[in-house]
């Protein structure tokens, strides 16, 4: 793998936490980003949206910009790959040390192996950070060794995708997929991935094409091949495209034309789906039940010059009977398969959530099935590698409601128009889109698309 760009060093306001302790950091930004890094890592794995939470504090933000930049792609990196990292630890310690010394050692080893940090600063840098606090003082000497002996054996053996997963997940995608599919699967962890765009039209495509650097990978899709801060890519501002993963723009991209329909877009925020929606032609009213994230569906539809009707709401309990031409439930899930793009979420996940969550599905798809039209369409997606959230769901749902039935994927337009490999087609027609199936990587996916007799 390529070491991806790390960031200059720079100045900035210290960070009044991180220096709460008795060395004084002003002469030694580099300490301070990688503390920062440290703190990001431990929040990703104490809850879910921690890594979010934390990368968004007043002590965060308060860094200079390149601080953060870095902090968060050695964070990334290290929970890309904490299990390979920790098998290393594991094997070079005759006792797993504690939890401090070893979050050094993952940073020291992350840098080593995997950024553009020359090796004597990141031995150095772990090795000062081990000497300020009490807990860590005593491996200082272990670390060094470590990071030391790891620089002379000159890299990292191939690694075993086992690995890199929790194991609880790694059991669960085994006995679903195989294998082979399990190791495809958690072995796209270690790609950074691509910026996918969706465009509004393909005339847009192709004509940002170039100044993105970018390449159609089916539908409105493109995969850019720029990095840093979007707001200064082309076609930003003239609202032309909107981030979004490529397999998450398939829920919408399998309708046709919507222009006269109306829709409904249940849990719309951030909104990538409503302004897929939009962008066919439909009359769109966007539910989600989170304000801060409601704003940014409403951010979103400014930039884009587009207008639909949004509500902050809870969707089980929104009090109108209007019925629409399409209901998309794009529903609250574990997020297993978002992993490549938010790391964090597979340390964070826990098996009991993926029970609770596919209660939650169940009860707001019957909640929202009385919403299609009949003759409409209900499209369910989950961004969910676990089949209590996608295949088990609709089957069972399938079962109680005679009134709904599969609209099947036809396998050709999946592969022509929308970029998919066949093997994501399942066999009553519904997507069970894998990481590994698409080159460069993609989110997991589960998608139905059902239509009420
Ligand atoms: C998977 S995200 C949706 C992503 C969005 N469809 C898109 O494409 O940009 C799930 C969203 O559901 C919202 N949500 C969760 N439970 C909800 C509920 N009961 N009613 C309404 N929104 C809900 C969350 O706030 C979150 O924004």
């Amino acid at each position: 793998m390529s070491k991806p760009r790390s960031a200059p060093k720079s100045g900035g306001k210290p960070n009044p936490r991180i220096l709460d302790d008795a060395e004084t950091l002003d002469n030694d930004i580099g300490l301070r980003a990688r503390i920062a890094a440290l703190d990001l890592i431990a929040a990703a794995q104490t809850k879910r949206n921690g890594f979010d939470e934390a990368g968004s504090s007043a002590e965060f933000m308060a860094l200079s910009e390149s601080e953060r930049a870095f902090a968060r792609a050695l964070a990334l990196l290290v929970l890309r790959r904490l299990g390979q990292l920790d098998f290393i630890i594991a094997k070079k310690t005759q006792k797993m040390p504690p939890d401090a010394p070893k979050a050094l050692l993952r940073i020291g080893m992350a840098q080593i192996f995997f950024m553009q940090v020359p090796d004597f600063a990141a031995v150095s840098t772990t090795v000062k950070l081990a000497e300020r606090n009490n807990n860590t003082r005593p491996f200082k000497g272990l670390i060094n060794a470590i990071l030391r002996g790891l620089i002379r054996e000159g890299g990292l053996k191939d690694v075993n995708p086992q690995r890199l997963v929790p194991d609880w997940l790694w059991q669960r995608w085994k006995a679903t997929y195989g294998e082979e599919s399990a190791g495809g699967i958690a072995m796209a962890l270690t790609e950074e991935p691509a910026t996918d765009l969706t465009f509004r039209d393909m005339d847009a495509l192709k004509a940002h094409t170039e100044a993105l650097e970018g390449e159609a990978i089916g539908g409105l899709t493109l995969r850019s091949n720029l990095r840093g801060d979007v707001r200064t890519w082309s076609g930003y501002d003239d609202g032309v495209w909107w981030v979004q993963d490529a397999a998450a723009a398939i829920p919408v991209a399998l309708l046709g034309d919507l222009t006269g329909k109306t829709a409904i877009d249940i849990c719309a925020a951030p909104g990538g789906k409503t302004l897929q929606l939009l962008a066919k032609g439909a009359q769109v009213v966007a539910l989600d039940r989170s304000k801060n994230r409601l704003k940014r569906v409403e951010e979103n539809l400014t930039r884009l010059k587009f207008s639909a009707e949004t509500h902050c709401v809870d969707a089980e309990s929104f009090d109108d009977d209007r019925q629409f031409d399409v209901v998309l439930l794009d529903a609250p899930c574990s997020a297993t398969g978002t992993f490549r793009r938010q790391p964090d979420v597979l340390w964070a996940a826990k098996p009991s959530e993926v029970s609770k969550l596919a209660d939650v599905q169940h009860r707001m798809l019957d909640a929202v099935a009385t919403r299609v039209k009949p003759g409409g369409s209900l499209v369910y997606a989950t961004c969910s590698l676990e089949r209590e959230e996608g295949e088990t769901q609709v089957l069972a749902f399938l079962r109680r409601n005679k009134d709904f039935t599969t609209a099947a994927v036809d396998t050709a337009f999946a592969q022509d128009q929308l970029g998919l490999d066949a093997r994501d087609v399942t066999a009553e027609g519904w997507l069970r889109l894998l990481p590994h199936h698409r080159k460069g990587g993609q989110d997991g996916f589960f998608v139905a698309h059902l239509k009420r007799l």
